[in-house]
């Protein structure tokens, strides 16, 4: 195999440069129809991988899109270190990696050859250096040994590997990378889990995703996003912290009993066993016991709770929905 040249620095490491910002506030966005997919979002990212969770039309990907620069925001503004990307998005996009949720590609290509394609798109013209930093990103993502290969051949775990070569043509400061784990098997996940881990000290990783362990095993800090708004933001231990000693679980029959004052978080089956979960400031009846919470529990407490928590402090401020009957309609399963 031939190995790339060393003495070219790796795309993301020549992007290295102090730190970036990205400064998202106040976003708003309401497609045709009246339905808002973005209400007042504020946030800001450092270098590093910041994960992005939320439910099935939370809003994640019309933020990744606006980000992007795809799309236009209707109220509130977007700020990449001193880029206004709103009002002159040019700028941005010469920095900018995106993986969207579908990355489309072209049959019959191989990844040597898409890439090359891909990259005089972005303006290499340069041939020398492009077929360089080519190079150099298919060793990265592991794929330099089936550079000939038609990437509409690949499987999953290398097209997405492949989706993130592309996005590391040109040095970007700002990666997007929209739920890339989806239907990755574990070693697959692991892999890419590992690309985006070597990545992220030198720019911004701006992950949306499902999977709650994605974010446990890789970002310092996320957000919680649900109907378009804000739910939490912080480090996922401040998302854990908050439901220390208030997690209880018990069967779906003692469940029936609870207590008023316990919202129901989930239903997990262990051992073909289900068990259901509640946060409760005390055990909400008989046939209930402590456990100890994760980023899962605490990602279902914030939708639970239905309001914003901003950078993981402080009470959540919200008054206990009738948890009673929650617990009652889960242990129905
Ligand atoms: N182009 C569009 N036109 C109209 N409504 C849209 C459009 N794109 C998204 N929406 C709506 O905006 C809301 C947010 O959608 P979005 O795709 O951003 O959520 P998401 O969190 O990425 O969801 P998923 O996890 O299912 O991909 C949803 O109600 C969706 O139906």
């Amino acid at each position: 195999m031939t190995t790339p040249d060393r003495a070219a620095q790796p795309a993301s490491r020549a992007a290295a440069g102090g730190e970036n910002r990205l400064i998202i506030h106040n976003v708003g966005k309401t497609y045709r129809r009246g339905r808002r997919a973005l209400d007042s979002v504020t946030l800001s990212l450092g270098n590093g991988l910041f994960g992005l969770l939320g439910p099935n039309g939370a809003g994640k990907s019309t933020l990744m899109r606006s980000v992007a620069t795809l799309q236009r925001i209707d109220t509130g503004s977007i700020r990449f270190n001193d880029i206004d990307t709103q009002q002159d998005p040019g700028p941005l996009r010469a920095q900018l990696g995106y993986l969207p949720q579908d990355f489309g590609v072209y049959p019959g290509l191989s990844a040597v050859r898409l890439l090359d394609y891909l990259a005089i798109v972005k303006g290499f013209t340069d041939a020398r250096p492009r077929r360089m930093q080519i190079d150099q990103l298919l060793e990265r993502t592991g794929l330099f040994a089936d550079r000939h290969a038609a990437v509409s051949e690949y499987s999953g775990g290398m097209r997405q590997r492949f989706g993130i070569a592309q996005a590391l043509l040109g040095q970007p400061r700002l990666l997007v990378v929209d739920e890339p784990t989806a239907g990755l098997d574990p070693s697959e996940r692991n892999r890419f889990h590992q690309l985006l881990c070597g990545l992220s000290e030198q720019m911004v990783v701006l992950l949306s995703t499902h999977i709650v362990d994605d974010v446990r095993n890789l970002c310092r800090q996320m957000a919680v996003l649900d109907h378009g708004r804000l739910r939490f933001s912080g480090t996922p231990e401040a998302l854990v912290q908050r439901l220390r000693g208030r997690l209880w679980t018990a069967s779906p029959e003692a469940a029936r009993a609870a207590g008023p004052g316990c919202r129901l978080l989930s239903t997990r089956i262990i051992g073909g066993a289900a068990r259901i979960r509640v946060s409760a400031e005390a055990c909400p009846g008989a046939g209930f016991e402590t456990a100890q919470a994760d980023l899962e529990d605490g990602y279902f407490h914030v939708l639970a709770c239905g309001d914003a928590e901003v950078d993981g402090s402080g009470p959540s401020g919200v008054d206990d929905r009738d948890g009673s009957r929650s617990c009652e309609a889960a242990s129905r399963v």
